[in-house]
């Protein structure tokens, strides 16, 4: 069995291969023809949703999986979001979310003036690549939650629904 991974961050690559370790792991660098910096649930998911299904028109053997990284209001507050989806060879979609926190004030209003997340991160915790590495949810729990361990989770529940439906 072969995954397809529509993204060659290693957060996101080592996230898919951890829980799918006896499929065949491929990455592919796939645009998500959604924003450089999703806003709300709705973008970000569909963000994932493009990625996993370009993913499967690449290798119709393959199960696809977009992950894809945003951030949405709840009243007023700024918080992270991930989405995750997984496509199959016969187009069933599945899609799941990851653990949220909120940002400080300081992010919205870069956000706001066009930066993009990653490079606010890096400036903001003074370090080099944060979004190929602990994420800003690794910054903000005090690295007790890495972005690739929050993938790995929302991985987990698009395998998890992949097998519900499928046996
Ligand atoms: O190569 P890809 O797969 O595109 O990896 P990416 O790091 O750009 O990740 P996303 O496109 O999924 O994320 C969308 C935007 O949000 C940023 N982002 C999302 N989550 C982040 C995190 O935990 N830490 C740093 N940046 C993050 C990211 O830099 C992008 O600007
Ligand atoms: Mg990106």
């Amino acid at each position: 069995m072969k995954v397809i991974i529509g993204s060659k961050n290693p957060t996101k690559v080592q996230a898919v291969k951890e829980i799918f370790p006896t499929y065949e792991v491929h990455a592919l660098d796939i645009p998500s023809h959604v924003s450089s910096q999703p806003y709300t649930d709705e973008e970000t998911r569909l963000g994932a949703i493009n990625r996993a299904t370009q993913c499967v028109n690449q290798d119709s053997d393959a199960v696809g999986i977009g992950l894809e990284g945003g951030v949405m209001y709840v009243e007023n507050q700024l918080f992270l979001c991930n989405w995750g989806a997984l496509v199959t060879p016969t187009n069933q979609i599945f899609t799941a979310s990851g653990a949220r926190i909120l940002l400080p004030i300081e992010i919205d209003e870069q956000l706001k003036a066009g930066n993009e997340l990653g490079d606010i991160m890096d400036d903001y915790a003074n370090r080099k690549g944060v979004r190929h590495n602990e994420g800003a949810i690794g910054v903000f729990t005090n690295d007790l939650i890495t972005r690739q361990e929050m993938f790995m989770h929302v991985v987990k529940l698009l395998r998890g629904q992949l097998e519900y439906w499928n046996n």
